[in-house]
C-alpha cells in the first residue's frame, strides 16, 4: 500500500515567490546543499531561453526589459521540462508564479499544489539598493526597469501572497537582514518542514 501512495505522489515543490533583489538566488545554494532541493529560477531559465537563440527569444528579452510578465504557456513550458528532465522529486520553484494567472496555469497544468510557499520580506529601499549593486550585467537591473518591476511586483505578485497567506501556507521571513541571519531563518523553516514530511510518513507504517 505504501508503494502506491508513492508512486501516485507529485513531487514536492515550493514557491519562493518575493521581490526583486529580496536575495534569493543569494540563499539558494545553502538550501540546495542542505536539504537537498533542485533550485529552478523561473528568470534564469527564460534567460536561458533567450540565450538558446530560441524563436520566443526576442519576445522575451523585451518583456525583461520591461520588467513585464512573460506569457504563462512560456514560462511553465520551461519549467515542466526542468521538472521531467530532473530525478529529483523536490524543487524549490524560485521567482514564479508571478501572478493569479501563472499559479491557476501551472496548477492546472502540472496538478502540482505548493508544500509551502516561502516570502522573503524585504523594503523597497533595501531591495533597489541591492539591485543596483548587483553587478551581474543584468539588462533589468536599471532604475527604470528596477522601478517597473516593483509595481509589477506590488500589482501582481503580492495578491499570490495573499491567496496562499489565506490557506495557510506562506513562510515569510525577514529578509532586510544580514545574508547569515536571513539563512539561520531559512534553516528553521526547511527544518520545521523537513520534521512535519517524516511525520506525515510515519503515519504510512502505523495507519
Ligand atoms: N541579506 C542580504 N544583505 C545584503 N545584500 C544581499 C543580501 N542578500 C542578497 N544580497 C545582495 O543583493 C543582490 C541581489 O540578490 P539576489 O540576486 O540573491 O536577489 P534575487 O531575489 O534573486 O533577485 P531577483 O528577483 O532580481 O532575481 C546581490 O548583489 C546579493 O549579493
Ligand atoms: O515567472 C517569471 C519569472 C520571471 N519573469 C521575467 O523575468 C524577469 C526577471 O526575473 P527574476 O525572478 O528577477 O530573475 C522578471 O522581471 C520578468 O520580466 C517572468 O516574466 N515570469
Ligand atoms: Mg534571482
Amino acid at each position: 500500500q505504501m508503494e502506491e501512495h508513492q508512486s501516485t505522489r507529485s513531487p514536492l515543490s515550493l514557491f519562493w515567490v518575493s521581490g526583486p533583489g529580496s536575495g534569493k538566488g543569494t540563499q539558494c545554494a545553502n538550501i540546495v546543499e542542505h536539504f537537498g532541493y533542485t533550485h529552478l529560477s523561473a528568470g534564469d531559465l527564460l534567460r536561458a531561453e533567450i540565450k538558446s537563440g530560441s524563436e520566443n527569444g526576442t519576445m522575451i528579452q523585451n518583456m525583461i526589459k520591461e520588467g513585464k510578465i512573460v506569457p504563462s504557456e512560456v514560462t511553465i513550458k520551461l519549467l515542466k521540462r526542468a521538472i521531467e528532465e530532473n530525478g529529483n522529486d523536490k524543487f524549490l520553484i524560485d521567482g514564479f508564479p508571478r501572478n493569479e494567472e501563472n499559479r491557476a496555469a501551472f496548477e492546472s497544468v502540472t496538478g502540482v499544489q505548493p508544500e509551502f510557499v516561502l516570502f522573503f520580506d524585504c523594503s523597497e529601499e533595501e531591495m533597489e539598493k541591492r539591485l543596483l549593486g548587483r553587478n551581474q550585467g543584468r539588462e533589468d537591473d536599471n532604475i527604470e526597469t528596477i522601478r517597473k518591476r516593483f509595481k509589477v511586483y506590488m500589482e501582481s505578485s503580492l495578491p499570490v501572497i495573499e491567496y496562499y497567506s489565506a490557506k495557510g501556507k506562506v513562510k515569510k521571513i525577514d529578509a532586510t537582514r544580514p545574508v547569515g541571519e536571513v539563512f539561520e531563518a531559512v534553516k528553521a523553516i526547511f527544518t520545521k518542514a523537513w520534521l512535519d514530511e517524516a511525520c506525515v510518513s510515519s503515519l504510512d507504517f502505523f495507519p
